[in-house]
């Protein structure tokens, strides 16, 4: 029986990619600035010390961060024979946003340009604001600017709530982002809402339209919650899940993966919010997989929580966290099943700004029958999708190439 566990560690790149200077990012590094941190003792808030993630380094975290940035990482031990197979890859995709980042991974690289609102201020166009208003019959909008978004709802929050005007705010991703009070103005109304602007959007080539609900009653006590939804375009060909579906299997999503691949092949959502229910998740949904089914899950946390926070303790507590849940899943896997964690771009908490970094990103591989050899440099994330297309005997898929004959058991 054939079956797979594909884990997004969202954001949790391991070091600048070759291409990284175009973006600002030369030098950025998810992981080696986290571990260096917690080395040094000053990432110390509710964890202590050094880095602790001995069950990813045992499968070869250690090894291939060290191949990307080609230096050891701070305070994790030298493994010398990894429990797993592990590389790095680079991007080819020419943003590093979440969808370009996750359909790569499934096989379809973003080759296009995606449309951006470049304007730190007044970042909206007037006629597209003007047709939202009137669409949508608002009293108006707030914000309209670049922002980080739990800044922008504890500056507008309350006149958000007072006047009923939605938050309109975008960043460097191809995003129109809209934050609203899930009571004074209703979660239904903002997902109308953000159905209204998708259909306006789709003229400006815009990945993503993101509803950001938020509760609380004065700045102080603003937050987000998990009634997150993202609505993207359909990925311009078929997926790796597409094909997998197509062929009678199963995708299983877990958390926001259903989002980002707009619905597109996938068999069946399920909702989680947090680390902890998305990996309580991952481990039902594993239980009961059948024969050519793929769990598939996305960890939002380390990035909208941590990395686009700049929290590095945070980050490395939620990475600790993950770490110690490991075992659990590595023993509910059958013989056969194989298991791939990875992430679709970074976000170096102790870098500039608040916006992702491009960097590689981690392919780490565990089967209990596979063979533990160093997949090195992988070209584009697509080997990743290209590889489950060679697990699952589907078609090959366009971009890619396969490390699953470096890795099959013997
Ligand atoms: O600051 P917040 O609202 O978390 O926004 C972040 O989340 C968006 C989607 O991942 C990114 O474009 C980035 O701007
Ligand atoms: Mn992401
Ligand atoms: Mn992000």
């Amino acid at each position: 029986m054939k079956r797979a566990v594909l884990l997004v560690l969202d954001s949790f790149g391991v070091g600048a990619a070759d291409d990284a200077e175009r973006f600002g990012d030369q030098g950025s590094d998810t992981l080696g600035h986290i571990a260096e941190q917690c080395f040094k003792n000053l990432a110390e808030e509710n964890r202590h010390g050094p880095l602790e993630v001995p069950h990813l380094n045992q499968l070869g975290l250690g090894r291939l961060a060290q191949n990307s940035r080609a230096k050891a990482v701070d305070g994790l031990a030298e493994i010398a024979k990894p429990s797993g197979a592990y590389g790095y890859a680079k991007e080819i995709s020419s943003g590093k946003d979440t969808p370009s980042g996750h359909w790569e991974i499934a096989g379809v690289p973003v080759l296009f340009d995606w449309g951006y609102f470049p304007d730190k201020e007044n970042s909206f166009p007037k006629e597209l604001l003007d047709e939202i208003v009137a669409r949508a019959e608002l009293p108006g909008f707030l914000g309209n600017c670049h922002a980080s978004g739990t800044t922008i709802i504890e500056q507008l929050g309350l006149e958000h709530m007072q006047t009923g005007k939605p938050i309109f705010y975008t960043s460097a991703d191809s995003v129109f982002q809209i934050a609203c009070h899930e009571q004074t103005f209703g979660l239904e109304r903002l997902y109308d809402l953000c159905h209204i602007v998708r259909e306006l959007l789709d003229d400006y080539n815009i990945g993503r339209v993101i509803a950001r609900p938020f509760v609380g009653d004065q700045p102080e006590n603003f937050s987000r919650t998990g009634n997150r939804h993202d609505y993207s375009v359909t990925p311009p060909s078929a997926t790796v899940l597409d094909k997998l579906v197509k062929a009678g299997g199963s995708v299983i999503s877990i958390g926001k993966i259903a989002d980002i691949y707009a619905h597109q092949g996938i068999t069946r959502a399920v909702k989680a919010t947090g680390l902890e229910q998305l990996f309580d998740t991952t481990l039902q949904e594993l239980a009961v997989a059948g024969e050519d089914s793929l769990v598939f899950t996305n960890f939002v946390d380390f990035d909208s929580s941590y990395g686009h926070r700049r929290d590095v303790s945070g980050y490395a507590r939620a990475l600790e966290y993950f770490d110690r849940r490991l075992p659990e899943l590595l023993s509910a896997l059958n013989d056969d099943d194989l298991l791939i964690m990875t992430a679709d771009h970074g976000c170096d908490p102790t870098w500039q700004g608040t916006e992702h970094t491009r960097e590689h990103i981690p392919v780490l591989v565990y089967g209990k029958k596979i063979q533990c050899v160093d997949l090195g440099k992988r070209e584009t994330f697509a080997d990743i999708g290209q590889t489950l297309a060679d697990y699952f005997s589907l078609t090959a898929m366009e971009y890619g190439s396969s490390f699953w004959p470096d890795i099959k058991p013997e």
